[in-house]
């Protein structure tokens, strides 16, 4: 099932605060996308009013191409799954899944066999064969949410919404349940919109990330496009530790305003004037025989990376390292090359910068009108 929202705002109840400030959005059918942001974004908003849930609100959400209103819950083939899954603890397991169907109208309700028939391959789906007698109080955490999605499987939903299902679940378990999850949308071949602060899950399970701020949508891509191209420093920051430097463009190169990191070309086209760069601590190279920069190892540092305190002067980072660069710890007269970061003007990326493929000869840095090999 496709969504397709334009131009959505909802305001506050009985406020004038905006949640949800112009979202358009379009969802595939098959898609699988995450919403991600901050606490307060709009996240949970955006989900609810996909599922119909809450009103009034101004712009146009069609779900397969119609608006929700007055159809009713059963039409929309519509799935939910809410953090506090909220099982109902006298009921078994099997009468929870079948929740769904048994409260249908009797003319379109399933006979006793046919729902007895779906919960059992709900079961086998969602790997709990045995545990049709069971209790809620009687499963585990991992095990309760898999019920829960069971559950909301049973009316055989296109569009599945999932509003931080997994908040509750220890790491490995919430690792674990989430490739589950992964399997069975394609398995299914259903569309599905995750609600998650957690960007590492909305990394590895989503084809599409949608980044939300403040109740608007601030960049949708593919998760390698948000981290090679964000579209404001926000972006950024949220997918991961960021090392901001400050600096301006001077006739087609970055000048930074720490003395003792390089200078970069980023190409023609670009207006002079002030900018900001951004990069990933395992971005950075160090260059030695460059600049009055000290490179300190520290501990920690892990998947063949060290952790360093880079003293530029004026201040210092952390960066992360390939040990092969170990002849440099611990010397005096480095300088930072950050060639690689995104660069952006009044919080929003210079796009054509950002995309640009490696230029070949990529390492030659000019620094104080000299031209060095980086390490
Ligand atoms: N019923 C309500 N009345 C007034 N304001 C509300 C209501 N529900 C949500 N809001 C406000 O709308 C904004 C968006 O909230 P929403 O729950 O959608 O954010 P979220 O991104 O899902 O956050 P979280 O990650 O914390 O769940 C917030 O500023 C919130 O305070």
């Amino acid at each position: 099932m496709s969504v397709q929202i334009q131009s959505l705002t909802r305001h506050a109840p009985n406020a004038s605060r905006k949640m949800l400030d112009d979202v358009s959005l379009s969802i595939e059918d098959g898609a699988f996308v995450a919403l991600v942001g901050p606490s307060g974004a709009g996240k949970t908003t955006l989900l609810r009013t996909i599922a119909g849930l809450d009103g009034p609100y101004e712009g146009t959400v069609l779900v397969d191409g119609r608006t929700l209103a007055g159809r009713p819950m059963r039409e929309r083939r519509i799935g939910f799954v809410f953090q506090n899954y909220a099982l109902f603890r006298h009921m078994t397991v099997a009468r929870n899944i079948a929740f769904g169907l048994d409260v249908l109208p009797r003319r379109e309700r399933p006979d006793r066999g046919a729902i007895a028939g779906r919960v059992a391959e709900l079961l086998e789906l969602i790997q709990l064969p045995m545990l049709g007698d069971a209790y809620p109080d009687q499963l585990s955490g991992g095990q309760r949410q898999r019920v829960a999605l069971a559950r909301a499987l049973a009316t055989k939903p296109g569009l599945l919404l999932l509003d931080e299902p997994f908040g509750a679940l220890d790491p490995i378990v919430r690792r674990q349940i989430r490739r589950w999850l992964r399997g069975l949308h394609d398995q299914l071949g259903l569309t599905t919109v995750l609600v998650t602060h957690d960007h590492d899950e909305a990394l590895e399970v989503a084809d599409r990330l949608v980044v939300m701020q403040n109740g608007r949508i601030v960049q949708e891509a593919p998760a390698e496009m948000l981290d090679t191209a964000p579209a404001t420093p926000f972006v950024m920051e949220f997918l991961g530790e960021a090392l901001e430097f400050s600096g301006r463009i001077v006739d087609g190169w970055f000048l930074p305003d720490d003395s003792n990191v390089l200078s970069f070309h980023v190409g023609g086209g670009v207006d002079d004037g002030l900018v900001t760069a951004l990069l990933r601590p395992y971005e950075t190279r160090l260059v030695a025989g460059e600049g009055r920069g000290r490179a300190i190892p520290l501990a920690g540092g892990s998947g063949g990376l060290r952790r360093l305190k880079v003293e530029l002067g004026t201040r210092e980072v952390e960066i992360l390292l390939v040990t092969d660069q170990v002849g440099l710890f611990g010397r005096d007269h480095v300088a930072l090359d950050i060639g690689r970061a995104r660069l952006f003007r009044d919080d929003r990326a210079l796009q054509h910068i950002s995309l640009r493929p490696p230029e070949p000869g990529h390492g030659k840095q000019r620094h104080n009108g000299t031209v060095t090999d980086s390490v």
